[in-house]
């Protein structure tokens, strides 16, 4: 496989883009000196790694960067002018479609990739699409791209990234909502907001690795504590009965619908 020579990310710097950027240094995908990104030389994301380039530009970094990454804000996306025929491009941004980076782009190389904010601990969950005709070689990477910063699959079309981008790119903020309602309950029952937090956080981590271990769906997992008959059968029971899937489902709706806005 060739060797990526220079990999550049705009909007390297902001919260995806230097999440991205450091899980790709720290799995040693590659070394400082072959990542470009749009961040001020003084204050960056990037202190540990004094040898990545840091450009003011988007038009900085095109000057060196043959794979481009783009991670800046949809709204911001429109504000750039990127010429960018023959080069691989990489788009991390929701509500962007396939045919607008072409035609923004002039690229005939083109991913649509939703990673999450666990990226930036190696934890992400990143489903990718091409475009048709992608070679081989730039699906090879894209995945080895991925695979640094988690979990990756490719996806069969353009329209599953949309709905991911609302369930999994959205995602660590919906348990962290079910983690701070468990926080906050602990804490009125006089349990300190210490450890109520560290109480908490395991148990979410801890749980998520359980079924991932045993292989066992979070269906099998409410099943088994639902006919179990004890305290957590009466937690859960409640919780279904005051709604607990309507506000998800609702929660759902929402973020897909403001994806397709
Ligand atoms: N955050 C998340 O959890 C997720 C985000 N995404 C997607 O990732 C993309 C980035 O989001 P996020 O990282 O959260 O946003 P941030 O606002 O944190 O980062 C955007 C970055 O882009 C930079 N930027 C904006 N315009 C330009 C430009 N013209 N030239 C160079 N750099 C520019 C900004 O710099 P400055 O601040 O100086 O303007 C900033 O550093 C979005 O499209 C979002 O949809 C997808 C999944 C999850
Ligand atoms: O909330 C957002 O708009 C971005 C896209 C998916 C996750 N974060």
């Amino acid at each position: 496989m060739k060797p990526i020579l220079t990999l550049g990310i705009i909007g390297g710097n902001g919260w995806l883009g230097s999440a991205l950027g450091r899980s790709v240094l720290s799995s040693g995908l590659i070394s400082p000196n072959q990542l470009v990104v749009t961040a001020s030389r003084e204050h960056n994301r990037y202190q540990d790694w004094p040898g990545v380039i840091c450009v003011e530009s988007a038009d900085a970094l095109l000057e060196v960067a043959e794979v481009v990454v783009v991670s800046v804000r949809p709204e911001q996306f429109s504000l750039l002018t990127l010429s960018l025929e023959n080069r691989l491009v990489i788009s991390l941004m929701a509500k962007v479609p396939i045919v607008a980076l072409a035609a923004a782009t002039g690229s005939n190389r083109i991913v649509r990739a939703m990673p999450n904010a666990a990226a930036s601990v190696g934890r992400s969950y990143t489903p990718w699409c091409a475009m048709p005709g992608l070679s081989a070689e730039d699906c090879a990477f894209v995945q080895r791209l991925f695979s640094a910063c988690g979990v990756s699959d490719e996806v069969e079309d353009e329209s599953q990234i949309d709905y991911l981008t609302a369930l999994t790119g959205s995602g660590p903020a919906f348990p962290a909502l079910l983690a701070d309602a468990l926080i906050q309950h602990a804490i009125t029952q006089g349990i300190s907001p210490t450890v109520a937090q560290r109480g908490v956080l395991q148990t979410l981590s801890g749980a998520s690795q359980l079924m991932l271990d045993e292989n066992a769906s979070p269906a099998d997992m409410v099943a088994r504590f639902l006919d179990y008959g004890g305290t957590t059968t009466e937690g859960l029971n409640a919780m279904l009965q005051h709604g607990f899937r309507d506000a998800v489902q609702e929660g759902m709706k929402a973020a897909y619908g403001a994806v397709k806005c």
